[in-house]
C-alpha cells in the first residue's frame, strides 16, 4: 500500500466554494477511485435516453504525461438506475486544465433525478506509456502467449476467432 507521501500530488482548483467541504477522496484504503460529485444548483431529472454534461466544480491538472485520469460510472447508479456515461469512459489528459465534466446518460427506462452534490461518477488515476510508431513491412508471426496449452496462433484473428467456450 502506498503511503500518503508516496502518492502523486495533483494540483486541484475548486471552481465553486461548495466543493471545499466535498473534496473527492479514497473512501477506503483499497479504493481505486475517488467519487466525483454533481455540481448542480437544483435537482436534475434525466428522462430515459437523455444525456447531459454535469459540472464537477473541479479542475485537476495532472501535469505528468505518465499519468491520466479516467472517469468511470458508479456501479450502483449504473446497474440499478441506468445512470452511466454518455461517452462510456471519460479519459482525462495530463495537460487538461479545464473543469472535469461528467457526461451523464440515463440509459434506463425510467426518469432519474440527480441531487446537487450527489456522488455521480468516479475518478481513477492510471499510468500511461507513450509509444513510438515504427512502420514495418511485415510482422513476425504471433502466438497466443506463454501458456503451453495455447497452441493456436493469433495472427490477424480477432472478434471471436477463438470461439466461445
Ligand atoms: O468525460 C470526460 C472526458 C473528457 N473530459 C475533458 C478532459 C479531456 O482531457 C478533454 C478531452 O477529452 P477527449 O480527448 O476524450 O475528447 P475529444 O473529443 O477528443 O476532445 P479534444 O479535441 O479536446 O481532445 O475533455 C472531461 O472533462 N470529461
Ligand atoms: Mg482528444
Amino acid at each position: 500500500m502506498s503511503s500518503l507521501s508516496d502518492r502523486p500530488r495533483l494540483a486541484v482548483r475548486l471552481l465553486d466554494e461548495r466543493l471545499r467541504d466535498f473534496m473527492p477522496h479514497y473512501s477506503t484504503q483499497g479504493s481505486a477511485g475517488m467519487d466525483l460529485r454533481a455540481l448542480l444548483d437544483a435537482p436534475l431529472t434525466l428522462a430515459p435516453g437523455q444525456c447531459e454534461l454535469v459540472r464537477t466544480g473541479l479542475a485537476i491538472h495532472i501535469a505528468d504525461p505518465g499519468l491520466a485520469g479516467m472517469i468511470l460510472p458508479r456501479s450502483g447508479l449504473g446497474h440499478k438506475h441506468g445512470i452511466v456515461l454518455g461517452n462510456l469512459v471519460g479519459l482525462i489528459d495530463s495537460d487538461y486544465q479545464g473543469e472535469l465534466m461528467i457526461s451523464t446518460w440515463n440509459r434506463g427506462n425510467a426518469p432519474f433525478t440527480i441531487e446537487p452534490l450527489e456522488r455521480l461518477a468516479q475518478y481513477v488515476l492510471v499510468p500511461v506509456v507513450h509509444a513510438e510508431l515504427e512502420v514495418v513491412d511485415a510482422f513476425d508471426t504471433s502466438h497466443r502467449g506463454a501458456d503451453p496449452r495455447g497452441t493456436g496462433q493469433r495472427g490477424t484473428g480477432g472478434f471471436g476467432s477463438s470461439g466461445r467456450h
